[in-house]
């Protein structure tokens, strides 16, 4: 069966605190999910501010190949026309094939935030939807706080779907709208709706916001007793708490309950629209998120490990490509053999029975500090050092480093190293903005005149964690320093009492590393 689905990412997710969208941000999103399937995408509220407006106004210029554009807007004031109602004309202006109105079902919200009648509030949902189907529009009607409203008197609640469908609306969303329902509820009352009001042919949506943590959930429950629109946004964005996660619910839906949403290819792109949603709102992608996250397949375990490594799913509840993810294997103090030998072996390094013997290594540096799986370039060091025949392009002998304040002038550091290239000893010394950066001049010093390519690597972050933060100054950091060069990027640590310690480690493996890579490649 198709289910429809519907975003309002650019409507209810940017309510989430802390997300705007400008114009082209919108007009970006919408083609990207119209390209990948979204049915419905409600653009905004065009009588909230001049930005929506526009959006409307522009996005009729952007052509689509398959979406329906959505204004959504509330019923008509209460004691008003619809004719002279700003926000109704507003809709109207916005000319979409589809318009989406709010209305009250909840005798609270309609005695005690509107304050009028109900039979007023029956004919302002009435009068609204019968508006816009005089117009020629598509009408999703969204019951706002629906299963709340059900709870305090049903009867009522069910008489605004019934305005709602007489009047000729095209669906009746049912909304949780302060997000605290359960699945059993928004069955039970789904399959009231479905029994009492279903019979027409009006379609069934199910709107549901995540304040239990229930959001997809509940709208799975409401598809399973016969909704056949589900309305979210892209990540889950939203007010509070977030509203229901298209991403899951898609996914679900597809592969495990198999309805019919996207094509498998456009399934296949799930994880690009999240990330590419997220990199459009700023926001960090969530690396936990289900099926779309970066660790949503990432296996640590070393029990886990060894059985992937036999049979793939045995770890998985899907094939990660199925929704444009992958497979990973982590390494730290938590792996067995197994995630040492697939880890070296997507590096395309053998390990040729030294398994044992790098695994020994990590755990007792993970019990002094360091990290692993946040540094795959000293993994790949300890693996490429584990081997028999392995020459170390250099050696980093002894080290000074002095950090000097004299009267009124600027602190200065001063670094010297002892390196052995071959046969050949040098000793340099080098300035630094600090003793890390001056540490790293005195090395590269030493090497340029062998390893001219270093000068093409770079030091793109560096990041210090304390570890047993309790001990305050006598504490653990944890170096990190990510590299690269051109396009190749590698991440090593160091851990030590001693911060230039921890960071002469990091700094060791970040600069051997290529040099290893490109002899290799050589
Ligand atoms: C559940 C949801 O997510 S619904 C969408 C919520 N999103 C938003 O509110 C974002 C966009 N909102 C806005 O830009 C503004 O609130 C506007 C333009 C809609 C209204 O602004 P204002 O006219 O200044 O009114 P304000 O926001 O202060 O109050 C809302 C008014 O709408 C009325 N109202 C609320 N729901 C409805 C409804 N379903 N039908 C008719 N009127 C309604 C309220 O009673 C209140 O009227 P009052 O001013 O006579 O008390
Ligand atoms: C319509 C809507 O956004 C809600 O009721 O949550």
């Amino acid at each position: 069966m198709q289910i429809f689905l519907y975003d309002t990412t650019l409507r209810d997710g940017t309510q989430r605190e802390g997300l705007s969208l400008s114009v082209e941000d919108k007009l970006k999103i919408t083609m990207m999910l119209d390209e990948l399937g979204i049915h419905y995408i409600e653009g905004g509220w065009p009588g909230s501010n001049p930005k929506d407006a526009e959006y409307f106004q522009r996005v009729r210029e952007t052509p689509l190949r398959q979406a329906r554009v959505a204004a959504f807007g509330s019923t008509r004031r209460a004691g008003g026309q619809c004719e002279d109602d700003a926000n109704i004309q507003a809709l109207v202006a916005a000319q979409t094939p589809v318009v989406t109105l709010v209305g009250k079902s909840s005798v609270l919200h309609v005695e005690q935030v509107l304050e009028t009648t109900r039979a007023e509030n029956l004919a302002m949902i009435g009068e609204s939807v019968a508006y816009f189907k005089a117009l020629g529009k598509e009408v999703c009607y969204d019951a706002e706080h629906f299963f709340d409203g059900y709870k305090l008197d049903a009867d009522y609640a069910l008489s605004t779907l019934r305005a709602a469908t007489e009047a000729g609306a095209d669906v009746l969303v049912l909304c949780d709208t302060n997000g605290g329902s359960l699945p059993h509820e928004v069955a039970a009352i789904t399959r009231v709706v479905r029994a009492q009001i279903g019979a027409s042919a009006t379609q069934i949506g199910i709107h549901t916001h995540n304040d239990g943590a229930l959001a997809v959930a509940n709208a799975m429950a409401a598809v399973q007793e016969g909704a056949t629109q589900v309305q979210g946004t892209i990540n889950g964005y939203g007010e509070r708490c977030g509203n229901m996660d298209l991403i899951p619910t898609i996914a679900n839906l597809q592969l495990k309950l198999g309805y019919s949403c996207v094509t498998p290819e456009q399934l296949a792109r799930l994880s690009e629209l999240s990330h590419y949603v997220a990199a459009i709102a700023n926001l960090n992608p969530d690396d936990h998120a289900a099926y779309v996250g970066r660790s949503a397949f990432a296996h640590k375990g070393g029990i886990h490990v060894a059985a992937i490594a036999k049979v793939e799913h045995s770890y998985q509840h899907i094939d990660p490509t199925l929704v444009g993810n992958q497979k990973r294997v982590v390494v730290s103090e938590l792996s067995g053999r197994g995630n040492i030998r697939l880890r070296a072996e997507e590096l395309g390094l053998h390990l040729n029975g030294n398994e044992r013997d790098v695994l020994q290594q990590i755990k007792e540096r993970e019990s002094k500090g360091y990290q692993f799986e946040a540094a795959e370039g000293s993994f790949e060091m300890l693996v490429r050092r584990s081997a028999a025949d392995y020459v170390p392009p250099f050696e980093l002998l002894d080290f000074t480093v002095t950090v000097e304040k004299r009267g009124n002038n600027e602190i200065t550091a001063l670094a010297t190293v002892k390196v052995r290239v071959g046969n050949e000893l040098m000793h340099t010394a080098a300035d630094g903005e600090g003793p890390v950066d001056a540490l790293d001049a005195a090395i590269r010093k030493a090497l340029l005149p062998h390893y001219p390519q270093l000068a093409e690597v770079r030091l793109v972050d560096f990041k210090v964690r304390i570890i047993d933060a309790h001990l305050g100054t006598a504490a653990t950091p944890r170096v990190l320093i990510e590299s690269a060069r051109g396009d190749e990027r590698w991440s090593t640590t160091g851990a030590s009492p001693n911060i230039i310690a921890a960071s002469y480690q990091a700094l060791w493996d970040s600069l051997e590393l290529p040099l290893l890579r490109e002899l290799i490649r050589k």
